[in-house]
């Protein structure tokens, strides 16, 4: 089997995206600090590229789970790798994911994080797909919705691979 990788998002398109975003999370947060959880591993790289760009403080926190093993599948069970370091009490946290597919990693984490008491939670994601949905999630800052197809970069694996990809793309599966 060969795998091909058809650009769906190019750099300057993610690029762009990303710092509309980020001045949007500023302008929103005016006069806060963020708290960004990092969703490790696909979301570190849209992590470090947004909160480059948010101009009000920020402080960091990373947070791993794990619910497609190399599949592209999702096992539908959602397990934390590693907690956070810092408690979310009084904090305006702002869990920052690579993508948004089914929903369940997403649903689980903000019941959690919620009882943690933060002064308020939300969602930014690079990706959303919407079509696949199985878990209500509310999405507040997305860069771009996509269609139902298997994406790799810029923090999004296929079998662990192509992470550091940076554009989106397609895996495109041959037979040689
Ligand atoms: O909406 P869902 O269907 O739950 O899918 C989205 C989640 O799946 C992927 O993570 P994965 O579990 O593959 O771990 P990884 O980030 O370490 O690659 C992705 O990074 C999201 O966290
Ligand atoms: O489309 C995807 N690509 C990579 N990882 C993912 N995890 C959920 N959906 C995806
Ligand atoms: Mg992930």
């Amino acid at each position: 089997m060969s795998e091909k990788i058809r650009v769906l998002l190019s750099e300057e398109e993610v690029d762009s995206r990303i710092r509309e975003i980020a001045a949007k999370i500023s302008r929103d947060y005016a006069g806060k600090e963020i708290h960004l959880i990092c969703v490790l591993k696909g979301g570190v790289f849209f992590t470090c590229e947004l909160a480059k760009r948010i101009t009000v403080p920020v402080t960091l926190d990373f947070m791993s789970v794990s619910s497609y093993g190399d599949d592209t599948k999702s096992s539908g069970v959602v397990k934390i790798v590693k907690d956070l370091d810092q408690p979310l009490e009084g904090k305006n946290v702002l869990i920052v994911e690579d993508i948004i597919d089914s929903g369940r990693t997403l649903s689980y984490l903000i019941d959690i994080l919620g009882k943690r008491k933060p002064e308020s939670i939300h969602l930014c994601t690079l990706l959303d797909k919407p079509e696949r949905r199985v878990r209500d999630v509310k999405v507040d800052y997305s860069c771009f919705n996509i269609p139902d197809e298997f994406v790799v970069g810029y923090g999004l694996d296929y079998a662990q691979k192509y992470r550091n990809l940076p554009f989106i793309g397609v895996v495109e599966l041959g037979e040689n």
